[in-house]
């Protein structure tokens, strides 16, 4: 496709996809590597100002497909404007959340289907698929411990109701790892941060050795 490589990192949210990419970039460049760390809208005025129509609290009549096309229109933009060129000038590309993100929360957790999703994506990626994707398995509520610890509160009411959204994200997630087992790689990411950071160098090691 292109002379860099192109990584996505997906899972639930608190799994340590922030974290241990932080953590991998600063190894990978210690080794003399060329690195991006990215996350979609990832700087990319264009798409940031998607993101925020996205997430915007006003916006309650926000329809599942719009959702849907919204982020897909921000990942073309930052594909094309970020991704894209750092991988033409041979970098390796981190990208937190990508086209499974998608198809687990739009396609899978809000129902829109993931034939649906995947086609809308299709559009707006063209082909331009991660070489790999490194998942962080962890169950959603752990995930969402460890978010709600580090702003020292207690799981309330709206919590929980989110859980089940977010059990659903993770079924999601088993459909698209079984879909793509060649692409998408299982890190064990209830571990200690030490424990998922290696476990996680090893499979980028091996797949920058076999990468040509
Ligand atoms: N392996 C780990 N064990 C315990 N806590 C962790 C671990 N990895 C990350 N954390 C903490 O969990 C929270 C969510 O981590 P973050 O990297 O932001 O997750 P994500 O980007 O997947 O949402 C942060 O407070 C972070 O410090
Ligand atoms: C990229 C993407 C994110 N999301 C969701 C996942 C997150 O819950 C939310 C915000 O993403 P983000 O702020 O990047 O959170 P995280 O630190 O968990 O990655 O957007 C989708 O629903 N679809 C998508 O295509």
């Amino acid at each position: 496709m292109t002379k860099g490589y192109f990584i996505s990192i997906e899972g639930p949210d608190g799994a340590g996809k922030t974290t241990i990419t932080e953590m991998v970039k600063e190894q990978l460049e210690t080794e003399g590597y060329n690195v991006v760390h990215t996350r979609e809208p990832g700087g990319i005025a264009i798409a940031e100002q998607i993101r925020a129509v996205i997430l915007d609290p006003k916006n309650t009549k926000m329809d599942a497909r719009t959702e849907a096309l919204l982020y897909a229109a921000a990942r073309r933009q930052h594909l094309v404007e970020k991704v894209l060129p750092a991988l033409e000038m041979g970098k390796i590309v981190l990208c937190d959340r990508f086209v499974d993100s998608s198809i687990a929360y739009q396609g899978f957790a809000r129902g829109i289907g993931i034939e649906e999703v995947w086609s809308i994506n299709q559009f707006a990626i063209e082909n331009a698929m991660p070489q790999l994707t490194l998942y962080f398995d962890i169950a959603p509520e752990r995930g969402l411990q460890r978010i709600n610890q580090n702003k020292g509160r207690e799981v309330n009411r709206l919590d929980l109701e989110d859980l089940q959204f977010h059990q659903k994200v993770y079924e999601g997630y088993e459909i698209v790892r079984k879909q793509s087992s060649n692409r998408i790689q299982t890190v064990n990411a209830d571990a200690s941060v030490e424990k998922v950071f290696e476990q996680t160098m090893d499979i980028v090691r091996k797949a920058l050795q076999n990468k040509d």
